[in-house]
């Protein structure tokens, strides 16, 4: 399979080596030239598969010319430890839970996935991999915890200072190691727009091997197509239209579920639901794709007034505004009626929403007014306790914190404050 690069198609690479460079040399993200939709057959009996089978099913054909079969099935074992339960909390209403990893966030998977893969390439490579990441609450913690430890990988994280919830700042500040943090006075966008500089700075490319372990990097975006699957093997007696919700931040989420739907699996419509960054809703109302810099809510992790992955949503649909239009919705809400949300479902179904799920749920229960005979799945991002502050605000409960967020929050922070791009690049060069 080859990737070729969203800015100039005749700039092209394989899977591994568009998992070493990150994005393409003239900055554009990759993009599979085919998806080949797979048996209906597989659809069918997809109960009959376990998610290790499906998973490796569904990636075969991107990763099969530079990882043997034998290799990536022990990757897609070390990636997959954990469940995605699909839970019916309303009538026709479903949270897809995927936060029973490590940190506790969907990115549990895509980081695992890719750290598996740049660790299975870089063996016997003599060059070490810088890997640079920028995040806005989640990507840092499941970045941290799934490269922690692997041989000739050095991870710096990029974070906006005050701008992530404090358990997601311990998560990507405690490690040490091969892990080092940078606390940037600026918003994720700013983190962002570093990192993607970085990779074009002959300077330092000349002497580090970068790549970004954000979803641009597509070991990190197309595993998340995974749990999709697995949803809709939980869903699909339902004998309905299934519907995806998704809380969005950079995209790479929901992007990865419609190209689970380009390899056949059946799903009537997705919703992109956004917080007060609304930059996509905007487009789809009027067309116009108009960046701006992210402002500041209480589901942090989708604080993106930029984001990456839109790109391959409109190549996935040839660039075509109505063909997307069938298909995708996009609908914004503000921190005010995200909390309003987290109360009323928790007192009427008695399940507790982190704000990004409330933010996901919204966007369902939208879609769903005109759409009333669909089976809705929304997707729970992240656990709660990940938000302490605004769950117990709102809904005047403590919860009870996990083991795996209780190991890191007594664990002292450790960051390097930087305010410019010529920070970080003393950095990288002299470490
Ligand atoms: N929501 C993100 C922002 C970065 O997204 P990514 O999927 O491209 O890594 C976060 O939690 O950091």
């Amino acid at each position: 399979m080859r990737f070729y690069s969203l800015n100039n198609p005749t700039i092209q690479a394989s899977f591994k080596e568009a998992v070493i460079a990150g994005i393409a040399p003239d900055k554009g993200l990759y993009f599979p030239e085919s998806i080949t939709p797979l048996s209906a057959d597989f659809f069918e009996k997809l109960d009959e598969l376990s998610d290790h089978e499906i998973a490796f099913r569904a990636i075969h054909q991107f990763v099969k010319e530079d990882i043997p079969d034998v290799d990536l099935k022990t990757i897609i074992k070390n990636t997959l430890d954990f469940d995605f339960p699909v839970i019916e909390i309303e009538d026709n209403v479903a949270v897809l839970e995927l936060f029973h990893g490590p940190t506790m966030a969907f990115k549990d998977v895509g980081a695992r996935f890719m750290a598996n893969c740049l660790g299975y390439f870089s063996k016997g490579e003599k060059q070490d991999v810088t890997v640079l990441v920028a995040t806005s609450g989640d990507t840092g913690g499941a970045v941290a915890n799934g490269f922690l430890g692997v041989d000739g990988v050095k991870v710096v994280i990029l974070y906006p200072s005050g701008k992530v919830s404090e358990i997601q700042e311990k998560q990507l500040t405690t490690l040490g190691e091969n892990i080092e943090a940078m606390e940037v006075d600026g918003v994720f966008d700013d983190c962002q727009r570093m990192v993607k500089t970085a990779f074009l700075d002959k300077e330092i490319t000349d002497c580090k091997q970068l790549t970004s372990a954000n979803s641009i990097n597509v070991a990190r975006w197309l595993p998340q197509l995974f749990y999709f699957l697995f949803a809709y093997k939980q869903a699909k007696a339902k004998g309905k239209e299934i519907v995806f919700s998704v809380p969005s931040g950079n995209f790479g989420n929901i992007c990865a579920g419609m190209v689970a739907q380009k390899l056949g699996m059946p799903v009537k419509h997705f919703v992109a639901s956004t917080n007060a960054n609304n930059v996509v809703p905007k487009f789809m109302a009027n067309g116009v794709y108009e960046p701006v810099p992210s402002v500041a809510t209480i589901s942090n992790a989708m604080d993106v007034g930029d984001p990456s992955n839109f790109v391959r949503i409109r190549e996935l649909y040839q660039n075509n505004l109505d063909t997307l239009r069938n298909n995708l919705s996009s609908y914004s809400f503000s921190d005010k009626t995200t909390k309003t949300t987290m109360e009323k479902v928790h007192s009427e179904a008695g399940y507790v929403l982190d704000p990004h799920g409330a933010v996901g749920y919204l966007g369902l229960k939208e879609y769903q007014k005109e759409h009333p005979n669909t089976f809705g799945i929304f997707l729970e991002t992240a656990h709660p306790v990940k938000f302490l502050d605004v769950v117990e605000e709102t809904l005047g409960i403590q919860p009870k914190i996990p083991t795996q967020i209780l190991q890191v929050m007594d664990k002292e922070k450790k960051s390097h404050k930087i305010s410019g791009y010529e920070e970080l690049k003393s950095y990288l060069m002299d470490s």
